[in-house]
């Protein structure tokens, strides 16, 4: 763990993320105030972030969720994994306010390049030049080991102007993860009109876009659940949820519907390859237009629903909180609530199993595997944050159904809380 003793600083703190890594944080003192000297303290060195014999790199965007942003901060991460970057590590970075300052937050990458190749170096000048402002920083060490950020400013023709030099010093890791308090804005929305405002800041962008939004504007507002019982089923994929909904359906001769609607998986695609703010509000604008299918389904029938707001928040808050499950938004955290202004179901069914059966029921359906699953079976702390996220929800709560058992099994338990919370039907 990043050594305590830096906390007071009221500077603004790196947090380095890896896939699977802990936080990691640290602290750029101002120009010529080294607050406290690393080398002399016995914590570990920041010097460690530097690869050598190689060559260290940073650059952030602004953390704002703002369209342009994320979108030149997409096109930078796409970039990162390419040609003279291949040799390169690259983690994600978070910059944001040590405790009492300010600061708005940034979100980039560090570069590591274990050969220190100066091609590297040219190549990520080259791509800062065309994506105006953005300044790199370049780490090396000092004299005694210690460890300086120098930050570039790039100009045209080649050249380019020391903004800042400043020392890297150890900090103390922030008690909650500093993505989670921009999680509201940047991906986990609890408005309708929080969504649509995002997804119509793309209509330039994205030809798709309006095609949503007319779709959302269609629907009924604030829409009312009939006398019918609703029922969400959710679940990491192949957990049984297509199983189970269909089995249900025939069993009570309820309506079977998911989220994202039929009407969007057109434009689901396009919406998957933009960066986090445009993909999840994509998706949760698809809720407020299932939302207004049920309302209308359940005058009629029962309705069982496969996937819905649940899903969306939770697949949300694992891709953005990076590390451990313990980085998550503590339980009763705002982001785990249900949005007011969004249909509610009877129940919501949480299908679980073991890592070990989730693959063996991905492997037996053969199915070519999309990008999020293949990192799901890569990365299970990905899969635990998703589970916990899905635990924590509130008002309504998701109960959990483990859905080992066979596919008689898991119906009769499925089919028995269906009649134990929504009575004769
Ligand atoms: N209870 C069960 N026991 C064994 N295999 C199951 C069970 N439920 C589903 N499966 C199989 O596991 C795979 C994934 O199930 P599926 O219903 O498609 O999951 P999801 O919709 O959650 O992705 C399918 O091949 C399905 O036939
Ligand atoms: N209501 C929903 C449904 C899915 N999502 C997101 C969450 C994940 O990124 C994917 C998972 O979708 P899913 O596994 O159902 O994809 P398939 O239908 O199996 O192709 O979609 C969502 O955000 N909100």
């Amino acid at each position: 763990a990043p050594p305590a003793g830096c906390s007071a600083q009221a500077r603004p703190c790196f947090a380095v993320e890896g896939p699977g890594s802990d936080l990691v944080c640290f602290t750029v003192s101002g120009s010529g105030g080294a607050a406290r000297d690393p080398g002399g303290s016995g914590s570990p060195e920041p010097r460690c972030f530097v690869p050598a014999p190689g060559r260290c790199y940073s650059l952030c965007v602004p953390a704002a969720p703002s369209v342009p942003a994320a979108r030149l901060h997409r096109r930078l991460q796409q970039a990162l994994r390419q040609g003279p970057f291949g040799s390169c590590r690259v983690l994600g970075l978070l910059r944001y306010s040590a405790p009492g300052a300010q600061a708005a937050p940034e979100k980039g990458f560090l570069i590591q390049d274990p050969q220190g190749s100066p091609e590297t170096e040219r190549a990520l000048e080259e791509l800062l030049r065309g994506q105006g402002e953005l300044p790199l920083g370049v780490y090396e060490a000092g004299e005694r080991g210690e460890l300086w950020q120098c930050l570039w400013a790039l100009r045209g023709a080649g050249g380019r102007e020391l903004l800042r030099r400043a020392r890297v010093v150890a900090a103390e890791e922030p008690p909650l993860h500093p993505a989670v308090a921009g999680l509201r804005h940047a991906a986990v929305f609890h408005s309708l009109e929080a969504a649509r405002s995002v997804v119509e800041q793309c209509t330039s962008l994205i030809p798709e876009a309006t095609a949503v939004l007319d779709l959302v504007d269609k629907c009924p507002k604030h829409s009312k659940k009939g006398d019918f019982p609703v029922i969400v089923i959710e679940g990491l994929d192949a957990t049984g949820k297509t199983t189970v909904t269909q089995s249900v359906k025939d069993s009570l001769n309820a309506l079977l519907l998911r989220s994202p609607p039929a009407c969007v998986s057109p434009w689901r695609k396009t919406f998957d390859d933009e960066p986090t703010l445009i993909r999840r509000a994509f998706y949760a604008l698809g809720n407020y237009i299932v939302a207004s299918e049920i309302a209308k389904a359940s005058t009629e029938s029962p309705v069982v629903v496969d996937r819905y707001w649940h899903s969306t928040a939770a697949y949300a808050i694992a891709t953005e909180i990076s590390g451990k499950v313990q980085n998550l938004p503590p339980t009763h955290h705002e982001v785990y609530q249900w949005p007011e202004d969004l249909l509610k179901p009877d129940l919501v069914l949480l299908l679980t199993v073991s890592p070990e059966e989730r693959i063996r029921r991905l492997q037996g359906r053969g199915l070519e595997k999309t990008e999020e699953e293949t990192e799901l079976e890569a990365n299970s702390l990905f899969r635990q944050k998703v589970e916990e996220s899905y635990k924590r929800m509130e008002n309504p709560g998701c109960q959990e159904v483990d859905a080992s058992p066979s596919r008689e099994e898991v119906l009769m338990t499925v089919l028995h809380l269906i009649k134990k919370h929504c009575g004769s039907l």
